[in-house]
């Protein structure tokens, strides 16, 4: 599902966020990805969706090489990937259903279409009752989850998290994670981002680590 080739970055400036990662990630895996600050996680993260060009190196995402991929071809690939971000992200002057209905609307989806997919992506992070709420009036806990139902609301095979949990207390953390193992059952395939050592462990999870942008362990 996901492959590292050797892959290298460097951004302009002329730092090295990763140096020669190699490694697989197989269709319906669930993995952590951690390291230090700076480490590269973000960068990582970045270079599955597009987000930024690796300078050395092949990387493979849904079966296609994003070094060959055209211009027109990007939208359908960013479509079988969500994200979700430490920020959430979300736009506060819009309601809960109208922040996850975004990436259907961008996608052309009819009001129909989606509003009955919205509906289901609330369900499954349970926040069913709070679709007419402005996200201001959810707690962080709740705005984590309407970020969760915005990244998966079309189905995307790829689940990327970047420190979904980072301002979240313990209890919540978890809750988040169970999350992303509910959809991880369903066959996403689910890389997360995290410097939470003690959940990761709690997991019991594949780990790859990096430092200094060197993927160090993998296990
Ligand atoms: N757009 C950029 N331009 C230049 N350097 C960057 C850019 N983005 C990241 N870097 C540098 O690349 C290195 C890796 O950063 P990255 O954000 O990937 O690490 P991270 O492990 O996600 O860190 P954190 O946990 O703090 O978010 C850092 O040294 C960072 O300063």
């Amino acid at each position: 599902m996901i492959h590292f080739e050797h892959v290298s970055k460097r951004y302009s400036e002329g730092h090295d966020a990763l140096k020669d990662i190699c490694f697989t990630l197989q269709t319906g895996e669930l993995a952590f990805l951690t390291g230090h600050s700076g480490a590269g996680k973000s960068t990582l993260l970045k270079l599955i969706m597009l987000m930024e060009q690796p300078t050395a190196g092949h990387i493979q995402v849904c079966d296609q090489q994003l070094t060959h991929l055209g211009r027109h071809e990007i939208p359908f690939l960013r479509r079988s990937i969500g994200v979700v971000f430490q920020n959430h992200q979300l736009l506060f002057d819009r309601t809960v259903f109208e922040n996850v209905a975004l990436p259907l609307q961008i996608c052309g989806y009819s009001p129909q279409d989606a509003a009955r997919r919205v509906r289901a992506a609330l369900d499954k992070v349970g926040l069913l009752d709070r679709e007419k709420m402005n996200p201001l009036a959810l707690s962080s806990g709740e705005q984590q989850r309407v970020g969760i139902a915005r990244a998966i609301v079309h189905k995307p095979k790829v689940l990327l998290a970047d420190e979904p949990t980072g301002n979240l207390d313990p209890l919540l953390s978890e809750e988040i994670m169970r999350l992303f193992e509910q959809f991880n059952r369903v066959g996403t395939t689910v890389l997360i981002a995290s410097h939470d050592l003690s959940l990761i462990k709690r997991m019991g999870r594949r780990v790859m680590t990096l430092r200094s942008g060197r993927l160090i362990a993998d296990g």
